[in-house]
């Protein structure tokens, strides 16, 4: 076999925007993962002992019980179409995966209208093999930590060999709420892409700039490939930030879809609707990262949101009560806003002043954010950072407040009491920024955001702080993930031997 192609994807954090952002009005403070999906494409240059036997493409997810697809493709030079069919799934004990399906149907389209049909089919080869696997965060892991004895923590997840098998099947596996579904269709997507030739490998380096036409292409057909699997169209932060990373965004109108969103093969052609070149692709990403020296926590707590149950509700509540609503709306996008420009701010200051910037940090991990202003004759450079994460303190809470607000109007626990409690008793540990719950809310899971200073014991961290709470928290069942930002953007290439455990997932056949 020739070299595989290897793409990653990060899982996503809707920090501030749930609800907002689905209105093109409104835009997201979204935070990419350090978890990853990750294709592996690998060519198959052996004919199969029938010279006339049919392309095959084979895909698995080894991670999972009888998570192996076969399909066969097409390729119809006159009809300027290529099917993509799946096996009889009962022969192979695997159900369908319309994800996998639909991905790999619009890709393998999309590669025949922008490099020919000969150019494919050299591609193409014999057939084609790929792996997917997620980190160990996009699943939980609490059967595989009690199979070993471990408590939920995070020193016991890194414990966890990578890519853990999840001993179930696909349908049966519990979701961690990072973006499985959209960081598989954009890491798939952009791999094919790149194995297909249809973009130059310099689109996902990992130093690539971010607009670049490539990663902009595949950002649009991931979306659409999205929305086609979920049967909707959402508002697109987990698939931006799954090519993007860490960003502001705000999102596309639908409308540039609606020619595609039809059930069976594809009316139109897809290059022209799907082409970065194409003006109704109106999405905008700014930039944003996290401070310097702070760290985001997440806990997965086990409890199950029905999200768009969630979001059905709430925009039903926004029509009927419209003006208190949008002012509703429009006093959380204020906050929002402000609290994306003060993380921002943060980072300036540190680009200023590092030495001043660090001892903060370093003082503000031993105290409780009701004492971070308390203390007279801090020098005025150090003051000066003191008062912006005091305000990112205060900014976090009000946002808090207008969710909380805005479930108890639509009827949803966007907040609920259970949730309010253990992250009151988060946010008032020493070191704690702020906190919340992410995206639509709910049960699911919860947001922190901590002081991270460098040479500090283990047991003075705030990290450590915030899992003992989590590891005796009895309210909820909490589990703690290993992510933490992507320090590595969006998506990007990767060389199968430097990911851990990727190669020997490859391998076992
Ligand atoms: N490792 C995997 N291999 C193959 N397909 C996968 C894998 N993980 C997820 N999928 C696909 O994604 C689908 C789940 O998508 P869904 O939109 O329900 O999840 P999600 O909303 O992205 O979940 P979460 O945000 O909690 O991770 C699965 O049914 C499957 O088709
Ligand atoms: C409620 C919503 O704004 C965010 C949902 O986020 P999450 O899947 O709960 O992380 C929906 C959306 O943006 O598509």
């Amino acid at each position: 076999m020739s070299a595989p192609t290897v793409v990653s994807a990060p899982g996503k954090v809707l920090v501030a925007g749930g609800y907002l952002v689905l209105d093109p009005a409104y835009s997201g403070v979204v935070v990419s993962t350090s978890s990853r999906f990750y294709t592996v494409v690998s060519t198959v240059d052996r004919p199969a002992p029938d010279a006339h036997a049919p392309i095959q493409i084979r895909v698995r997810s080894p991670q999972f019980v009888d998570a192996v697809w076969l399909y066969t493709v097409a390729v119809d030079p006159a009809l300027n179409a290529v099917v993509v069919d799946p096996h009889a799934h009962k022969a192979h004990s695997t159900s369908a995966n319309k994800f996998v399906h639909l991905a790999l149907q619009r890709t393998l389209a999309l590669a025949q209208e922008a490099v020919g049909t000969g150019s494919l089919q050299n591609s193409l080869a014999h057939g084609l093999d790929i792996t997917i696997a997620g980190d160990n965060d996009f699943y939980s892991q609490r059967a595989q930590l009690a199979a070993r004895g471990l408590p939920a923590t995070l020193p016991a997840l890194a414990q966890l060999p990578p890519f853990a098998s999840t001993g179930v099947r696909l349908a049966d596996v519990h979701k961690t709420g990072l973006g499985s579904s959209a960081a598989l269709i954009t890491s798939l997507v952009s791999a094919l892409l790149l194995h297909l030739r249809v973009v130059p490998p310099a689109s996902f380096a990992p130093d690539a700039a971010p607009a670049a036409d490539g990663r902009a292409l595949s950002h649009n057909l991931a979306q659409y490939v999205h929305c086609l699997a979920q049967g909707k169209v959402g508002s697109g932060f987990d698939v931006s930030a799954a090519l993007f990373g860490s960003q502001l965004y705000t999102r596309f109108d639908p409308a540039v879809l609606e020619p595609l969103m039809a059930d069976g093969a594809p009316a139109a052609p897809l290059l022209p609707i799907v082409s970065p070149s194409n003006p109704a692709w109106n999405y905008h990403v700014a930039p944003f990262k996290l401070p310097p020296l702070t760290r985001l926590m997440l806990a997965d707590v086990d409890a199950g949101t029905d999200t768009p149950s969630f979001v059905g509700k709430v925009l039903k509540w926004r029509k009927e009560d419209s003006e208190r609503a949008n002012a509703l709306w429009d006093a959380l996008n204020r906050l929002n806003n402000t609290l994306s420009q003060t993380l921002l701010k943060l980072s300036e200051l540190y680009a200023q002043d590092d030495a001043a910037y660090k001892k903060v940090v370093k003082y503000l991990s031993t105290l409780q954010s009701v004492q971070w202003l308390a203390h007279p004759g801090i020098p005025p450079e150090e003051q000066a950072v003191i008062e912006v994460f005091s305000d990112t303190h205060d900014l976090t809470q009000a946002v808090r407040a207008k969710m909380r607000e805005m479930g108890e109007l639509a009827g949803v626990p966007i907040e609920p009491p259970e949730q309010t409690e253990l992250l009151n008793a988060c946010v008032s540990r020493a070191g704690v920024i702020g906190g919340g719950v992410p995206g639509a809310g709910g049960y699911d899971a919860v947001w922190l955001l901590v002081c991270d200073p460098t040479l500090c014991p283990p047991e003075e961290l705030p990290s450590t702080r915030v899992g003992l709470v989590w590891s005796k928290w009895t309210g909820l069942d909490v589990s703690p993930l290993a992510a933490q930002e992507s320090a590595a953007g969006g998506a990007r290439t990767e060389a199968l031997d430097e990911v851990p455990g990727l190669r020997a997932l490859v391998d076992a056949a």
